[in-house]
């Protein structure tokens, strides 16, 4: 079901000290909005961050994930270790794991499986170059990927993810997409959804933003009819921010 959604997404921030010291500002901050919460920080502190907030409105959730069960893969984390923490909801395709770690559209449609195979909900993240929006390319980019990801999957399966659109360009750069650029982008997706899918897919699915969203810009972005929400990077990395960006709605 379409809901608010503020994800922070602490990427390779904060060691067990200043993770501990985090979560504490979070458990003090008030929510007023109706958001759903997440916070996905690094695998070493999945654990302590997922005992301490266990009681609480926030869910912790992974930032990444292999698609084996388990085997040969150095450095690799599966879907059963996350659910044996208790996490549940996995980001998958961050244009950070596509660009730096050779993500490929074939790689994260067996990442999706993998998770839905084991009841995950999956935050699947998209978006295209600044070359490709000022070749206005923007739309086949992210269309692109959302299809050779996602749309071998059947409609049923929807109900377990959220979209994130990230225009790469505006990630960690302070530049932000306007918010009539998000929303043109948003619809463009839904547009997408229901031409495959029909239009029950299309008004339940999630659809976030991401890129440098803060608490000065979020109340515009997250006004717009298609944006149901925020993966947030720096700003999630500050308690008062995140929870200003989560009260934005
Ligand atoms: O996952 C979060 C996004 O990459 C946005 O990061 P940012 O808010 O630092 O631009």
């Amino acid at each position: 079901m379409r809901k608010h959604i503020v994800a922070g997404n602490w990427k390779m921030n904060n060691d067990l000290a200043q993770s501990v010291a985090l979560i504490s500002d979070l458990k003090k901050q008030n929510q007023t909005s109706d958001a759903e919460v997440m916070i996905a920080p690094t695998f070493t502190n999945l654990w302590h961050a997922n005992e301490n907030l266990k009681d609480s409105t926030i869910e912790v959730i992974a930032q990444n994930m292999h698609f084996a069960k388990n085997g040969a893969y150095t450095g690799e984390v599966s879907a059963e270790m996350l659910k044996s923490l208790g996490i549940t909801t996995v980001i998958l395709g961050h244009s950070e794991r596509r660009a730096y770690f050779n993500e490929t559209d074939d790689m994260l449609a067996k990442k999706v499986d993998a998770a839905l195979e084991h009841n995950m909900r999956v935050i699947f993240c998209f978006g295209e170059e600044l070359a490709d929006r000022q070749a206005n390319n923007h739309e086949a980019v992210v269309a692109n990927q959302i299809k050779n990801a996602l749309f071998h999957l059947e409609a049923s399966a929807f109900e377990h993810i959220v979209l994130a659109y990230e225009p790469v360009w505006a990630i960690g750069t302070g530049e932000t997409a306007s918010p009539e650029q998000a929303q043109d982008m948003h619809q463009f997706i839904r547009q997408t959804l229901n031409d495959k899918y029909g239009e029950n897919v299309a008004n339940d699915m999630s659809i976030l933003y991401g890129g440098s969203v803060k608490p000065a810009n979020a109340k515009e972005i997250f006004s717009k009819p298609d944006v149901d929400g925020g993966l947030i990077g720096g700003a999630a990395l500050k308690a008062e921010d995140f929870y200003a960006i989560v009260n934005a709605f």
